[in-house]
């Protein structure tokens, strides 16, 4: 039967042939009579429930086709007057009421299919003229698509808005005549206005008046582009606050083109509150190195400083070493403290109310160093006048710390070895067996394993002074303690020349760091110092630090050395000549051209303070 020969559907004959008509409407549509019987089910209300007709005519199962539930239609509600029921019935839609007998209800719908979709529903009663019911219309048009666009705009803009809300930095976004359009909650707080008062207010009032004409300049010169970056504006800027109060800001302004008009932001930021913060992360940063050097001094030994984890480690070692007698060999790069950590192990000793003696082995002339040793009876060889007590002697009871061992002479080397064997000793010159209670630390840069396989030290000595070796790293292998050192020597020489040196110029530290300190701890000592001297400001400042030249690398001729060691041996020599006086115009203080106070420093920096001298 073709669809123009079909009988009315029974309820609508009301509307000769508006069947034929509903049924090629694009939007869904049903009729319901006031029994709740469908008597009308267009096409389209087929395609969109996957329901024929044929299987819903003259049933309630358009219940069924809009929810699993069989929930009560539009349509149904308006039959029997229970539109209150709604808001129970469909919690999450969104009705729009036009009249009592007309309504929309936006909503998700679930079909038998159990394919969802977002409908605008919209329900009207048809009554004759007396007012009698006739039928309920209920049409649906799917508004899927908009529907997820809006929800996706939505939550869009509620994650913009959750960023824009938790910058730190005030956001104002203004076009071009400048009217806010966006101003976010660090603006809030930054100037004292709620948003409400301050959307379509002008930007630059929140500028002091110089400001304002430094923004117009900007603004002026802006190209706004679609993925604009921010531009910064120059320091010098004042924001303002709702009470009248100007502050400095940091600003950068963004032009970009959104829509059809360029839209301009200006993100700023408290200067005064970040340059608080900065002076507070000074002072905690001096805090930290003033605290980490304490607690270094407090858990380590005396002036020895150090924040690295495996040189502490070591350190606890030593500590548990150094009140015993065990004889301890401190191997590690010039200027790494190994003299500086000799001493504290003496004072960490039950010998510390005694003497620590110094020998520094590579300084001695090799014909002097068994005299310098052992001493030497008068007459002993040209130029012993005196009989001369050795180091071993003076050191009885006490320290006797070996500087560079490596340096001694085979020969040497035999005798030292038995005198640490049997404590006995006998001059030079001399037939006496002497005996001397020493605990000898021994000290070295060179690797003395490699010495023992070419023959250059002896391998029984070796074994000897080998108890308890300590291996100090070279400062480029322990970083944290470049700023800790070069901090203490940054307050120890600043009050030494009444400077009142604060802290390191930015980019010191980092200049200190990245330098690899062939010269180790004395080089940074000294590398210190000369920027103390030098500086005027309360700020030092480093200069760049060359690469390390390879020679001074080298373990066999390190630079520094070589100019120690002549100095030493001018030393000694003068001494030796001025039989070891230091004032007066005879003495080695006169013949060098040095006061005597400076020539005693250096003779204790050089290990060559001895009792003939001291008392002179
Ligand atoms: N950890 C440290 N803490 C504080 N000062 C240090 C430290 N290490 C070294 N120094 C200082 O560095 C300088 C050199 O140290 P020291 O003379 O002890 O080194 P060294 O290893 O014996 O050198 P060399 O092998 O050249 O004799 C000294 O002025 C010393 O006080």
């Amino acid at each position: 039967m073709n669809r123009s020969d079909r009988p009315h559907p029974a309820g609508i004959s009301f509307l000769p042939r508006a069947d034929l008509l509903l049924d090629q409407l694009p939007e869904a549509l049903f009729i319901v009579d006031p029994r709740h019987r469908v008597v009308f089910w267009n096409r389209a209300c087929a395609q969109l429930t996957g329901l024929a007709s044929e299987a819903v005519l003259k049933t309630d199962r358009h219940r069924e086709a809009f929810s699993p539930e069989r929930l009560p239609t539009l349509a149904d509600l308006l039959l029997d007057g229970e539109l209150d029921r709604l808001p129970a019935l469909y919690p999450a839609a969104i009705p729009t009421r036009f009249s009592s007998d007309n309504i929309r209800l936006d909503h998700w719908c679930t079909f038998p299919t159990g394919e969802r979709r977002f409908l605008a529903t919209q329900a009207t009663l048809l009554s004759d003229p007396s007012g009698k019911i006739l039928a309920a219309v209920q049409t649906h048009r799917d508004r899927t698509a908009p529907r997820i666009s809006e929800e996706q705009l939505a939550e869009s803009e509620a994650r913009l808005a959750a960023i824009l809300g938790s910058s730190m930095d005030a956001l104002l976004s203004f076009r071009k005549d400048l009217r806010l359009e966006l101003f976010n909650g660090a603006a809030e707080r930054l100037f004292g206005v709620p948003r409400a008062a301050a959307l379509g207010r002008r930007a630059d009032s929140f500028l002091s008046s110089r400001s304002r004409r430094l923004l117009g300049r900007f603004l002026s010169l802006c190209r706004p582009e679609s993925d604009a970056e921010p531009v910064w504006i120059p320091e010098g800027l004042n924001g303002l606050r709702e009470s009248g109060e100007e502050f400095p800001i940091e600003a950068a302004l963004t032009a970009s083109r959104v829509g059809e008009h360029p839209l301009f932001t200006l993100s700023i930021r408290d200067a005064g509150a970040l340059r608080r913060a900065q002076r507070a992360i000074l002072r905690l940063r001096l805090e930290k190195d003033y605290l980490e050097e304490r607690l270094s001094q407090e858990q380590d030994f005396g002036e020895f400083l150090t924040a690295s984890p495996n040189l502490r480690t070591i350190l606890r070692e030593v500590e548990q070493v150094a009140p015993t007698d065990a004889t301890v060999l401190l191997q590690g790069e010039t200027g790494t403290g190994k003299e500086l950590l000799a001493r504290a192990i003496h004072q960490k000793s039950r010998r510390s109310g005694s003497i620590l003696v110094s020998v520094n082995c590579a300084a001695l002339p090799k014909e002097l160093v068994e005299s310098e040793l052992f001493g030497h009876e008068k007459g002993a060889f040209t130029g012993a006048v005196h009989e001369r007590k050795g180091r071993f002697e003076l050191a009885d009871q006490g320290t006797l710390f070996l500087d560079e061992i490596g340096e001694l002479p085979l020969a040497t080397q035999a005798k030292l070895l038995r005198v640490l064997q049997g404590g006995e000793f006998v001059r030079v010159g001399g037939s006496r067996t002497l005996r001397a209670d020493v605990r000898l630390i021994a000290a070295t840069n060179r690797c003395l394993e490699e010495d023992v396989r070419d023959g250059r030290f002896r391998s029984d000595l070796f074994y000897r002074i080998h108890v308890f070796p300590i291996q100090i790293p070279p400062l480029r292998e322990r970083p944290r303690d470049i700023p800790l050192l070069a901090n203490f020597f940054l307050r120890r020489f600043a009050s030494k020349l009444g400077k009142p040196a604060v802290a390191f110029s930015p980019g010191s530290m980092e200049r200190l760091r990245s330098y690899s300190w062939p010269g180790n701890v004395r080089e940074l000592q000294n590398v210190i110092e000369r920027a103390v001297i030098l500086s005027r400001a309360p700020l030092v400042e480093i200069d760049p630090l060359g690469a390390a030249p390879p020679s001074i690398l080298s373990p066999l001729g390190p630079l520094p050395i070589r100019l120690r060691e002549v100095e030493q041996r001018q030393i000694l020599e003068a001494l030796e000549q001025s039989r070891w006086r230091i004032s007066g115009p005879q003495g080695a203080a006169a013949r060098l051209g040095l006061h005597p106070n400076t020539l005693r420093f250096r003779m204790k920096k050089f290990g060559l303070l001895s009792s003939q001298s001291r008392s002179k």
